[in-house]
């Protein structure tokens, strides 16, 4: 850096710290800001945000089908079943158990394997048109019955859970075969079986889950990459039944780790108990972490594992309605950001259907609520890297910079029109 350009910096660096409105509202990254070219100094903007590769590592297939999309396949259905859109952001009391009516909602649509398939592809193209490089997707296998139009008698005939394995791994790679032209780049994909607490009602159940999982793990190898433990955290089924048979399994989880969700709801025992249990049934990620208490923060961000840290999956508009929480400045990002360098912050969607946000609109909001710079946007996107259950994160970093290197054209009101040479194509309501 140059003598006048050092002084520049330095001023304005100083001008900022003078200011109290400025550096008290400057909370996540100070330190960034010291650090950081001029331009780093002004808020990113949405279209700024959009623009930057990023990576998904928390969501939900099924959360993640746009209310849009459930109307659109409602309507062509035409068998009179309606579905009224709202916004989660509007009113939030009760709002977990809104949550799980929605996925119930949700699992009325979808109750074949085409409507999976269109569905995940749905879900494939919203993250694409975002900019995302990596999506690790998540979802718990489910059986449909089959109708009698498929020439059986619809009786007790299901199809079964490897189905729905493959149709997604079918819908994954059409949309593979036609990515490159429609986004310019390919967005890798990875799927992460769930076991649902929510389903669970003994121990032997929730073998059951897991069993089914590894078998399919098995058979795909290369598609499955990890397991997630999600469900309505009132079901109070991880202490007696969950965690001791994932224990019972754990030698499976060496090679398949775990995402685990974790203190959604105050539970201090049960928090207790997933930390406890994060080295034997190598957890390495935990989501949303909204209630953890602080004796267990104090453990993770001291270091789990001796090689490597541990994966923090903020989902900003989740959190804020399921903690009731007013706005994001009352997240708790802050207890985590910058904290310990054991930790590996991701900032996810989890449904953006139910929550009615985007990957990019997430990122926006967490750096308008704590100041974050674009720098910080980019270092929370290399943590996520690094925590990726991906196979070969050194594949996902080279194209992270690559793409970084070579922003898309944005046209003057923010719609990009070019990734890397390639035209795309419009795509409905996401202008892309
Ligand atoms: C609000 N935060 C959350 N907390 C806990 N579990 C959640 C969740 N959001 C989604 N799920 C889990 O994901 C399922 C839907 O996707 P799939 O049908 O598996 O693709 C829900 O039924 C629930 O078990």
């Amino acid at each position: 850096m140059c003598v006048v350009q050092s002084i520049l910096v330095g001023s304005l660096t100083l001008m900022a710290k003078q200011q109290p409105d400025v550096a008290s509202q400057h909370r996540g990254s100070l330190w960034a800001m010291d650090m950081a070219p001029q331009s780093d100094l002004e808020p990113l903007t949405l279209e700024e945000i959009r623009s930057l590769p990023k990576l998904e590592l928390h969501a939900h297939l099924s959360g993640s089908i746009t209310q849009q999309k459930l109307i659109e396949m409602l309507e062509r259905r035409g068998d009179g079943a309606a579905f009224t859109p709202f916004n989660c952001k509007a009113d939030r009391s009760n709002a977990l158990a809104k949550c799980f009516d929605y996925f119930a909602k949700v699992a009325s649509v979808i109750t074949d394997l085409d409507a999976l398939k269109e569905s995940t592809l749905h879900v494939l193209d919203h993250f694409a048109a975002e900019r995302c490089i990596y999506l690790e997707l998540r979802t718990s296998p489910k059986q449909f019955k089959v109708s009698s139009q498929n020439g059986f008698d619809g009786d007790a005939k299901l199809t079964s859970k490897l189905q729905y394995l493959e149709t997604v791994r079918d819908a994954i790679q059409e949309f593979h075969s036609k990515a490159l032209q429609r986004f310019g780049f390919i967005m890798e994909v990875r799927i992460l079986l769930s076991v649902d607490r929510g389903k669970v009602t003994s121990k032997e159940s929730a073998l059951a889950q897991i069993d089914d999982i590894l078998e399919m793990q098995k058979v795909h190898p290369d598609l499955v990459v990890g397991i997630d433990v999600c469900g309505n955290p009132h079901a109070n089924t991880v202490k007696p039944y969950l965690l001791p048979a994932l224990l019972e399994r754990s030698y499976a989880f060496q090679k398949l780790p775990i995402t685990f969700h974790t203190a959604e709801i105050p539970d201090d025992e049960e928090s207790e108990l997933i930390i406890d249990s994060m080295l034997k049934l190598n957890i390495r990620r935990l989501g949303h972490v909204t209630y953890l208490p602080d004796k267990c923060r104090r453990r993770v961000l001291h270091g789990i594992f001796a090689d490597g840290g541990v994966g923090i999956e903020i989902c900003p508009t989740s959190n804020m309605i399921t903690k009731e929480i007013p706005s994001l400045d009352d997240h708790h990002f802050m207890d985590w950001w910058q904290k310990s360098d054991k930790i590996l912050l991701s900032v996810n969607t989890d449904d953006v259907g139910l929550f009615s946000c985007d990957l990019s609109s997430e990122i926006y909001d967490l750096a308008t609520a704590f100041r974050l710079s674009r720098q910080d946007v980019i270092s929370i996107q290399r943590q996520a890297i690094r925590s990726a259950f991906h196979p070969d994160t050194a594949r996902l970093s080279k194209m992270f910079d690559d793409m970084l290197s070579s922003p898309p054209k944005l046209l003057s009101n923010g719609v990009c029109l070019e990734v890397n040479g390639h035209k795309r194509q419009k795509l409905n309501g996401l202008g892309a």
